[in-house]
């Protein structure tokens, strides 16, 4: 089976923004978990699409991820035993791959990070968009130089000021802190990953948004790599990241 060209299309009830096996139709429950899985989920409406994100010989196991996979291998094993009741054994959690990097900086300073990024709920309002990106710029602010982008908290917070900056519509702000994301994403991320496919879109939308236009065109070129594997040609993600792309290359055309 060749990567992104197999795809299994089931309807579900609710539409629900976390995948979780609990919530999925009967024959998506009988999946294995694998923190390096050959398969991902994705929404397409009120449908769920099964795709393979990698060449997948006959009799291998099909497996996806049941959780968010930035997280310390210790932090994984945790939850998948508290939500799931199993130890992983995958290869990722053997080897503790990318643990050091995903820590790397003071700890004390990544801790109070940590903290502010579990306490961030989603904001209701322009007011509490306004608080949460200012306590993210203070805090990247004070840890100049102290913690790399790579560190796993720092990563969050970063997120977390770029959603916080495009809700409140200051798009280059956006752009700074969406532009710091890519590398540790390209690392936490690696192959085909529909969260970095959406990552790379994101910050292609506010290249464009600035007038970045070629460097706008190959952020889209690369999301759009990615997510004909993760989402598919038909996705209608794909539809609207070909659109922007086209209008980007017809600017560059009259320019
Ligand atoms: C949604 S079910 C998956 C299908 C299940 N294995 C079956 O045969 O019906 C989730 C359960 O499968 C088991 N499971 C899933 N992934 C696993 C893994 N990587 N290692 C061990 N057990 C796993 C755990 O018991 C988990 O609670």
């Amino acid at each position: 089976m060749i990567k992104g060209e197999w795809q299994w299309r089931l309807r579900c009830k609710v539409l629900s923004l976390s995948f979780s096996p609990s919530n999925t139709p009967h024959s998506m429950s009988l999946l294995n978990h694998s923190c390096d899985p050959n398969c991902v989920i994705v929404f397409e409406g009120y449908q769920l699409l099964l795709r393979s994100v990698r060449d997948i010989q006959i009799g291998e196991e099909l497996t996806i991820s049941y959780i968010e996979s930035l997280m310390t291998t210790s932090e994984r094993q945790k939850q998948l035993m508290r939500q799931y009741c199993f130890e992983c054994d995958c290869l990722l959690c053997q080897n503790q791959e990318k643990d050091a990097e995903k820590l790397d900086g003071e700890e004390h300073v990544w801790k109070e990070v940590k903290d502010v990024v579990n306490e961030v709920r989603y904001p209701k309002s322009k007011e509490e968009w306004e608080q949460v990106l200012a306590r993210c710029q203070n805090l990247l602010s004070s840890n100049r130089g102290r913690l790399p982008d790579t560190n796993i908290y720092q990563l969050k917070m970063l997120d977390c000021a770029m959603d916080a900056c495009i809700n409140l519509e200051c798009w280059e702000e956006a752009l700074y802190y969406g532009s710091r994301t890519l590398g540790p994403y390209r690392l936490y991320y690696p192959g085909f990953h529909p969260l970095r496919a959406v990552q790379l879109m994101r910050v292609g939308k506010l290249q464009y948004s600035q007038d970045m236009f070629p460097q706008a065109l190959e952020t889209l070129k690369q999301a759009y790599n990615i997510m004909k594997v993760t989402h598919g040609t038909d996705h209608s993600l794909m539809q609207a990241l070909l659109e922007i792309k086209e209008q980007c290359e017809a600017i560059m055309r009259m320019q």
